[in-house]
């Protein structure tokens, strides 16, 4: 397997003096191209942090950052706002979508802004991935009359739609019963198996994680296991 991206040494502190919290402490990982992989650990552990860092959104206060060959640390904002652009995709807890708009334009809004304009090939893509995140039928919805699941499907949808190499999610199904949860897993799952896209999955659930092949567990600001 070839390496997708690599961390070493990664520190990173909030807060100065008194008020400094040191969430990481030295953190190494490296994830290959094609991983599906939970990122586990008790609350307050630097999930998310390590997850902003991953997604380019945050420099760590020290230590390097490679992914897909590239220097993620000296990279400049304009750089990296490309490079993220291109190959990482997110999805939070809370999904974000626009209420008013379908879930299609959900889907093919960030790019359409970004490219200035909304390409035949962008909707293509857009029902595809609906489709295949099995909502064929709800394409002209309004996301405002979806079910919590169902939203969670579209913005994994909108995290696809530039074939990132890499899906970065912070607790994805926090939100959803089990049964939504469940299936949403089951999709990633699928989309990891015939796209590639590498996922690094966030959650407090080890039934969640148990969809993932591997396991990586965060506390006092390393990886323990
Ligand atoms: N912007 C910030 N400024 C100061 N402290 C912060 C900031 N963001 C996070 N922290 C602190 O850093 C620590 C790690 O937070 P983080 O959100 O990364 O943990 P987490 O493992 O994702 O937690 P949870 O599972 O509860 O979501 C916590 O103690 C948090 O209070």
């Amino acid at each position: 397997m070839s390496a997708l991206l690599e961390v070493t040494d990664l520190f990173k502190t909030y807060g100065t003096g008194e008020a400094a919290t040191r969430v990481l402490r030295g953190l190494s990982l490296r994830l290959d191209t094609g991983e599906m992989a939970a990122l586990l650990g008790p609350s307050g552990s630097g999930k998310s942090t390590l997850l902003t860092i991953l997604g380019t959104l945050m420099k760590p206060t020290s230590g390097s950052y490679v992914m897909l060959g590239e220097d993620m640390i000296s990279a400049d904002d304009r750089a990296l706002t490309e490079f993220r652009n291109a190959h990482i995709g997110f999805v939070f807890q809370f999904h974000n979508l626009l209420p008013d708009f379908t879930a299609l334009e959900n889907v093919i809004f960030p790019t359409a802004v970004r490219e200035g304009r909304e390409t035949p090939a962008a909707r293509a893509r857009g029902r595809d991935l609906l489709s295949r995140m099995g909502l064929a039928d709800r394409i002209e919805f309004p996301s405002a009359n979806l079910s919590g699941g169902q939203k969670q499907r579209v913005a994994v949808a909108r995290a696809l739609m530039n074939s990132p190499e890499l899906v970065l999610a912070d607790e994805p199904t926090g939100n959803l019963d089990r049964d939504s949860a469940n299936q949403v897993m089951d999709l990633i799952g699928q989309i990891n198996r015939e796209e590639g896209t590498a996922f690094l999955i966030s959650t407090h659930d080890e039934k969640i994680a148990g969809f993932c092949r591997r396991q990586i567990v965060v506390g006092d600001g390393v990886v323990t296991g």
